[in-house]
């Protein structure tokens, strides 16, 4: 696990006056399985969109694949391909499940028609939805959703090898689903871990507990602002550090203070 991906060194983010990431120093390597977890309201979605390049911070410095990335990911080469699975599956409503999967490569690819229509078709088999690609987004249930939106994640065009995601980044990717829907959910998340199906390295936000032991590796506990444990997925039940304790027990009392 020598490889950094991503590195966030020494990164600040604030929206006001509230002071969000306070100079937080975080490393993704390569083929890992590693889930960012915290109270609500902690910032691991700002560092996810950090990550992503959606988000500038305001001081600090991003690393993608060993190279400094400058401003937004529009105007920034990363030398990796990251791809991201938001919360809400942010599907077009207007666009059937071939045209949301397929979309990028409709608008900015020369492949054909009917190569992008095989494509998501292969993409859709993965996350088990084969035959569904004429369907909106509003005919399906939202974990059938958020599988559209893994399928869309993991797209790529068969003529860039840079096309394959290097990274995948799921923002909640269980939230609102029950637990059923949540393992399918899960599973598919580490189906996906191979090279051949989509991409080995991934971050994962989530506070479902199930998500945590199911689909992590290694986890960081992000609080006020900084990482403030991190370990092996199976640590989360011997650690004494208290902040785990109090997390994992879902107790009032504890360092971490209960808002509202
Ligand atoms: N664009 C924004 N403008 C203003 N405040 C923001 C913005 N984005 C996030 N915040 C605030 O930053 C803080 C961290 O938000 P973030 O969504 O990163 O937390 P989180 O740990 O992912 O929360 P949750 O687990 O509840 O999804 C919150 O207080 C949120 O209200």
């Amino acid at each position: 696990m020598a490889d950094p991906l991503i590195e966030l060194k020494g990164v600040s983010k604030r929206f006001g006056d509230n002071a969000v990431l306070d100079q937080v120093d975080l490393t993704v390597y390569r083929g890992e399985a590693l889930a960012i977890i915290g109270p609500s309201g902690t910032g691991k979605s700002t560092v996810l969109r950090i990550m992503a390049g959606l988000l500038a911070p305001d001081s600090g410095e991003v690393y993608i694949g060993g190279k400094r990335r400058k401003g937004l990911i529009e105007d920034a080469a990363d030398p990796l391909h990251i791809s991201m699975v938001f919360q809400q599956a942010a599907l077009f409503d207007s666009l059937n499940v071939e045209e949301n999967v397929g979309f990028l490569l409709y608008q900015h690819s020369r492949l054909p028609r009917q190569r992008i229509r095989q494509l998501v078709e292969e993409r859709l088999e993965m996350v088990g939805l084969s035959g569904i690609s004429q369907r909106f987004p509003a005919e399906l249930s939202g974990g059938m959703r958020k599988r559209v939106s893994f399928a869309r994640a993991i797209m790529a065009n068969p003529d860039n090898p840079n096309d394959t995601p290097d990274v995948l980044l799921y923002d909640e990717p269980t939230a609102g689903l029950d637990p059923i829907a949540s393992t399918v959910i899960e599973d598919l998340v580490r189906s996906l871990q191979c090279p051949k199906r989509g991409c080995q390295s991934y971050v994962m936000v989530t506070h479902q507990e199930s998500t945590i032991r199911r689909t992590a590796d290694r986890v960081l506990f992000l609080h006020r602002g900084q990482v403030q444990w991190e370990g092996k997925v199976h640590e989360i039940d011997t650690t004494d550090e208290p902040l785990i304790r109090q997390f994992f027990s879902g107790s009032v009392e504890g360092p971490i203070q209960v808002l509202g």
